[in-house]
């Protein structure tokens, strides 16, 4: 059993919980994909993704939009069938719409698909219904989950009168409905102010904590660099590289990078030749992979006319420098 801490959760609602997880923390694998390919009308949007997800893991999918990050997840999901390849969760293999698996998932679509002619606390203990948990069961659960997603005061409330953000909560809380060991976010803060995003942060966080696999697809580089253990880099359905947002930083562009505007790029190839370096035009600047070298800063201070940015690298770039495109 699971005790949440009050400092971790949204507008600090103190509560406990029984467990989101229960049977994850004995297996070695929450979730694998093996060899997944879809096609839509012969156009291929899922070529060849393998992976695996561990219980206590966020696993995030970054790509661009169209990258095929929903239609992964809803071959994962059991919505979509693959033209190939399959999915195991635990130990057991995928049926398409299989319930048994379905009681194991959660999964927070893109779209927020709550009823709007129900309140909060109804839209729970309806969704309970589709596992079988009801009464006193399915009572107490929406109320730890509301305690948990911090809406214990909004039970009463008709969806409509949710702001995004406590929507998007109330989604998360219905996925836990049936104490998953697996978790899908397709996207789950867009559209989410600052505030928002990180109090969603915190509760993923808290997910992984209680031994939860979490996958989360998104476009948006901060959220992947600053939740996700390791990371899928995904463009046209095929994975590009995987890792730790650290690794996949540090082996694609290096630590830091330079912001350079005013000088021709044959000027900036010369300087990336002759450094063992990087660059790659950037709106209407261009970015250059910073080596160690010190003096190599100092010499391209000297032959700018506009004083250059030094930053530190982070995944923006390192899926400009394999795809040629950014993120979003
Ligand atoms: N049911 C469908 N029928 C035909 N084409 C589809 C269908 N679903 C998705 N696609 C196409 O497959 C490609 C991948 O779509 P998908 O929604 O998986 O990408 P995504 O990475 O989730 O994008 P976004 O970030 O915009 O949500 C897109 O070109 C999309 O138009």
């Amino acid at each position: 059993m699971f005790e949440l801490s009050a400092n971790n959760s949204p507008k600090s609602a103190p509560q406990s919980m029984t467990s989101i997880a229960r049977s994850s923390q004995t297996e070695a694998v929450a979730l694998a994909a093996y060899d997944l390919w879809k096609s839509y009308r012969d156009r291929p949007v899922v070529q060849g993704v393998n992976f695996t997800l561990n219980p206590g893991e966020i696993l995030g999918l970054l790509g661009p939009n169209g990258a095929g990050k929903t239609t992964i997840v809803r071959m994962l999901y059991g919505s979509v069938r693959p033209d190939r390849g399959f999915v195991q969760l635990g130990q057991n293999k995928i049926q398409l719409q299989g319930r048994a698996a379905r009681a194991k998932m959660g999964i927070v679509t893109q779209e927020d698909n709550l009823d709007p002619d129900f309140t909060v606390w109804e839209n729970l203990t309806y969704f309970a219904h589709h596992y079988r948990i009801t009464g006193a069961a399915a009572r107490q659960r929406a109320g730890e989950l509301l305690a948990l997603v911090g809406l214990e005061d909004r039970g009463s409330s008709l969806v409509d009168e949710l702001s995004g953000g406590m929507k998007r909560r109330l989604v998360l809380a219905r996925a836990l409905i049936n104490h998953p060991q697996v978790v899908f976010l397709d996207e789950p803060t867009t559209g989410l102010d600052p505030n928002a995003r990180q109090d969603f942060w915190r509760l993923v966080l808290q997910l992984k904590q209680n031994g939860c696999g979490v996958l989360l697809t998104t476009h948006y580089m901060d959220e992947a660099q600053r939740l996700c253990d390791r990371l899928l880099l995904l463009q046209q359905g095929k994975i590009l590289d995987r890792g730790t947002p650290a690794e996949l930083i540090e082996r694609t562009v290096g630590l830091e990078v330079a912001e350079i505007i005013g000088i021709p790029e044959s000027t900036i190839q010369q300087l990336a030749q002759q450094a063992g370096t990087w660059y790659h035009p950037f709106g209407n600047s261009y970015l250059l992979g910073l080596p160690a070298d010190p003096q190599f800063w100092q010499q391209i201070h000297t032959i700018t006319p506009t004083p250059p940015i030094r930053r530190p690298t982070n995944l923006e770039d390192v899926f400009l420098r394999l795809t040629g495109t950014a993120l979003a």
